[in-house]
Order: C-alpha cells, then sequence, then structure tokens
C-alpha cells in the first residue's frame, strides 16, 4: 500500500487526477472503474480541465461504475447515471457506448448482476478502479458484512449510508434502501486500485481501512492486500494515524 499525502481536497484530487491521466496516456484503451460520491468530483473537474487543454484524450477509454441505487429512473438527478454524465462523461470525449453503469431499473436483479460482471469480464477487467470510503469503510455500496462479496450483487444500504447520503435528496425517504454494486472480488481484480479520502469525517474509516485487520466488518480493509493500491488521502482524512 503507498499513501500519498495531500494539504486539502483540491490538491488530492489534483494527485488522483494525475494517476488517472497517466493510466489514460500509457493505455489509451484502458479500461477506467469509476466512483461517484463528493469524493471524485474534484478529480472528474481536474480531468475535465486537462481534457480541455488537449493533455489527455479519452477517445479510446472505457469505464464501469461501480453501482447504482435500485429502482431510480436514469432520467433522476440522483441517479449513478445521471452523476456521472453530468460531472463527467458529458464534458469529455468518451463515447457513449464505452461507458457501463448497472442498470438498477432492471427487475430481473440476478440477471442484471450477471451481465455487469459479464460486461466487465468482457472489457478484459479493469486497468484502474478509483475508489472513495463509506463512513463505515463501505467501497461501492459493499456494506460492513461477515464475509467479502464476490460479484456484482443487490444490498440493503446501511442505515449510517442512508443517513450519509440524504443529502443529495430531497427528504431521507427518498434515499433508496437498496442498490447494485460490484463485489469486492471485482474490486481487487483490478490492476490498479486508487482510493481517495478527503475530511475528519473519514479519518476513522482511513484508520479502520488501512491501519486496522484485514475484516469483512470494514470492507475497504481488504485493499491492504491489493499488490498495486494507492491512498490518495488529505491532512484531515489522515490525522489519526499520521502525526
Ligand atoms: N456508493 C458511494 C461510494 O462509492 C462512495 O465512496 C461513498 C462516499 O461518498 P462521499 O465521497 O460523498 O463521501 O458514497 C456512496 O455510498
Amino acid at each position: 500500500m503507498k499513501i500519498i499525502r495531500a494539504k486539502d481536497y483540491d490538491q488530492m484530487s489534483r494527485k488522483a487526477a494525475n494517476i488517472i491521466s497517466a493510466q489514460v496516456i500509457m493505455k489509451p484503451d484502458c479500461v477506467l472503474g469509476l466512483a461517484t460520491g463528493s469524493s471524485p468530483l474534484g478529480i472528474y473537474r481536474q480531468l475535465i480541465d486537462w481534457y480541455n487543454k488537449g493533455d489527455v484524450d479519452f477517445s479510446e477509454c472505457y469505464s464501469v461504475n461501480l453501482d447504482e441505487y435500485v429502482g431510480l429512473d436514469i432520467t433522476s438527478d440522483q441517479s449513478y447515471v445521471y452523476f456521472m454524465h453530468h460531472n463527467f462523461f458529458d464534458s469529455i470525449n468518451i463515447r457513449a457506448d464505452h461507458t457501463f453503469i448497472p442498470n438498477g431499473k432492471n427487475t430481473d436483479i440476478a440477471a442484471e448482476c450477471e451481465r455487469y460482471d459479464k460486461q466487465i469480464a468482457s472489457l478484459g477487467g479493469i486497468d484502474l478502479q478509483l475508489l472513495g470510503i463509506g463512513r463505515n469503510g463501505h467501497i461501492g455500496f459493499n456494506e460492513p458484512d461477515r464475509v467479502f462479496t464476490k460479484g456484482t450483487h443487490c444490498v440493503s444500504l446501511a442505515e449510517s449510508t442512508i443517513e450519509a447520503n440524504k443529502r443529495f435528496f430531497d427528504s431521507i425517504d427518498d434515499v433508496p434502501r437498496q442498490a447494485l454494486t460490484m463485489g469486492i472480488c471485482d474490486i481487487i481484480q483490478a490492476k490498479k486500485v486508487v482510493l481517495v479520502a478527503s475530511g475528519e469525517d473519514k479519518a476513522d474509516a482511513v484508520q479502520k481501512a488501512f491501519f486496522g485487520p484485514v475484516t469483512p466488518e470494514v470492507p475497504a480493509s481488504i485493499l491492504q492486500l491489493h499488490p498495486n493500491f494507492t491512498l490518495v488521502a488529505d491532512e484531515e482524512a489522515l490525522k489519526k494515524v499520521l502525526a
């Protein structure tokens, strides 16, 4: 595990964006595993800026997203399809048919999960997976559990996740209770993994996940075992672990 320290959110975003743009420059047809939430927003803004300056080209790139809420229409501004288009895809030159996100509207959930894992496999797996971290140590929507999950599956969101994500919805009652998420096995099979964490409210999760035992109770802790894992975190997120 490599730790890259950043002064604040903006610096964290630039450092992580550098890793992603290097990946795209070195392998233009790479498969990027992408994440939602507030943590990666600064990265997407930085990559858009470099794209506009002609420094990075996404025309051959592929993307697979980690997760999607169950039941939300893709036109809903809370769906992760909407998030990705609004915050990233519509501002760069990635091809629409090169971007993949689980379909939370498919009523045959088992078939959708199987289809999504086959999709990832057919692309040859993920070259670089970008992650945020939930306050309870979740990655994607892999919540604390007694076992590490394998492939894409449907989860019931933890109360703390519903509480944390309500800020994006009109009320807590509007937060979907279920989501489709890539499994831990999908995530750790990525060739490189980059997790970004910013702010004091991630300090506990960072301490437990990367400085405690590897346990499915803290899903991100499995990344300690990944051969090419980089944590890019700011001072606040690292305050419990680094002087
Ligand atoms: N499914 C997403 C995760 O992928 C994300 O890492 C987490 C943290 O979000 P934020 O970056 O907004 O703190 O939120 C959601 O639960």
